[in-house]
């Protein structure tokens, strides 16, 4: 493995550090997760010799929010003055859609990474889907990760990093205020961690290095955004959401007090929960009544009842208090984590508290940079030692 070692005023040999640039990348089902690290302390021999491609990638990246149509880069979560591999440098956070790799492909290709060598961990299915475009093109040393590997790794390693990583509400109900706590998290203690990507993947986590894939459902981030395509001729995910939080989806669904006139009392059943989604939808007087926006919010609270009802089985099952919910079908959508968080408390009557992260759909591609940093460091201590100023 590649690595590039430093020299102290004294002449003596340092610590040796994996050759820049520094990436972890997880391609998805619906979006691809970049994280950059842009050292900050370069010494002066590291300038000179880092050349103008390196440069400019590094300006070009940094520089900007947007990367064309489609790339973001999400600035509002990057990680300053953080301390990676021995390094001290800034954590970038960019995403575009998994439909335009090959554009992405190609743009590296027009940026001449192709000529530089060096090495990515890669993880998500599209490690493995675009392997061999990636590797003919760009002539890179390609390493691919396990997506649930690098998804633990990566919300250790955050978590610990940032300590206003992990919330909760404490008030989910009140649109005034919900109440958003930070929640000191200790990983040591077993929890669920349910990522809601495209699909979802439900984790039953012991410890940082001990977890088991409990189960699964196809009914996940893709499902909300498809259907909400289907429905509203929305075209975005964030228009999607926009629409969500402004409908009612007791227009769409049929609820217990629609069938009982009240509560179903025998089993506990109160008249204000959802007893059929989209149950209103058979009649034509309804439908004519439902707007786009209330069929938005219906299709996400549909979603999110089932996600709701699997995880809180899931947590019972195997006896935890805590839920963790990651992945992008979280970002911006602060309306979902308080109908989930309402859901688990009321369900659980208190006992099963939902969590949400910050930095939602990134710790896979966190995970790799992390893999990258332990294998060609042969480092893995600095877990505990990274610290955020
Ligand atoms: N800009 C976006 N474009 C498309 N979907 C988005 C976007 N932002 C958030 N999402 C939501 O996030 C989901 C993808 O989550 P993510 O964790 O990135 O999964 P994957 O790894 O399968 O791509 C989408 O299905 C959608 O619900
Ligand atoms: C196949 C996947 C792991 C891919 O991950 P994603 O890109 O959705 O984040 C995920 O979509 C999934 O777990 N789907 C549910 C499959 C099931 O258990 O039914």
């Amino acid at each position: 493995m590649s690595s590039n070692t430093t020299s102290s005023a004294s002449g003596h040999e340092e610590k040796a550090y994996p050759v820049f640039p520094w990436f972890g990348i997880d391609i998805g089902g619906t979006l691809v997760k970049l994280v950059y690290f842009e050292p900050l302390d370069l010494t002066a021999d590291e300038i000179r010799s880092e050349g103008e491609i390196l440069m400019n990638i590094r300006r070009y990246l940094t520089s900007n929010r947007a990367y064309g149509e489609d790339g973001v880069r999400d600035d509002e979560l990057e990680l300053s003055n953080i301390e990676l591999g021995g390094r001290r440098g800034t954590l970038h956070f960019i995403r575009f859609p998994t439909s335009k790799m090959m554009n992405f492909i190609d743009m590296c290709v027009m940026r001449n990474l192709h000529t530089l060598t060096f090495q990515i961990f890669a993880t998500g299915g599209g490690a493995y889907k675009f392997e061999k475009d990636i590797v003919d093109k760009l002539q890179i040393s390609w390493c691919k990760c396990d997506e649930l590997d690098t998804l633990m790794k990566g919300l250790c390693y955050i978590s610990k990093l940032n300590s206003k990583e992990c919330f909760y509400y404490e008030e989910p109900q009140n649109d005034a205020n919900p109440n958003k706590h930070p929640f000191v998290f200790d990983i040591k203690h077993p929890f669920l961690l349910v990522n809601i990507g495209s699909g979802i993947s439900i984790l039953h986590v012991e410890s940082e290095s001990s977890y088991r894939r409990i189960t699964g459902t196809s009914i996940g981030g893709g499902t909300f955004l498809g259907l909400c395509c289907l429905l509203t001729g929305c075209s975005s995910y964030d228009e999607a959401i926009q629409l969500a939080s402004e409908g009612d989806s007791n227009k769409v669904d049929k609820l217990v007090k629609d069938i009982y006139g009240g509560d179903y009392e025998r089993f506990g059943l109160p008249g204000h929960i959802v007893a059929s989604s989209f149950g209103h939808m058979n009649s034509l007087e309804k439908r004519e009544q439902a707007s786009k926006a209330d069929l938005a919010r219906a299709t996400l609270v549909t979603v999110l009842n089932n996600i709701g009802s699997i995880s809180m089985m899931c947590a019972q099952t195997e006896n935890v208090d805590r839920v963790l919910f990651s992945g992008s079908f979280l970002r911006i959508n602060e309306v979902s984590m308080r109908i989930l968080a309402y859901a688990m408390d009321y369900w659980s009557r208190g006992k099963i508290k939902a969590i949400f992260l910050e930095h939602e759909g990134y710790f896979s591609a966190v995970g790799c940079l992390r893999q990258f940093i332990m294998d060609t460091n042969n480092d893995d201590t600095d877990l505990t030692n990274s610290t955020q100023k």
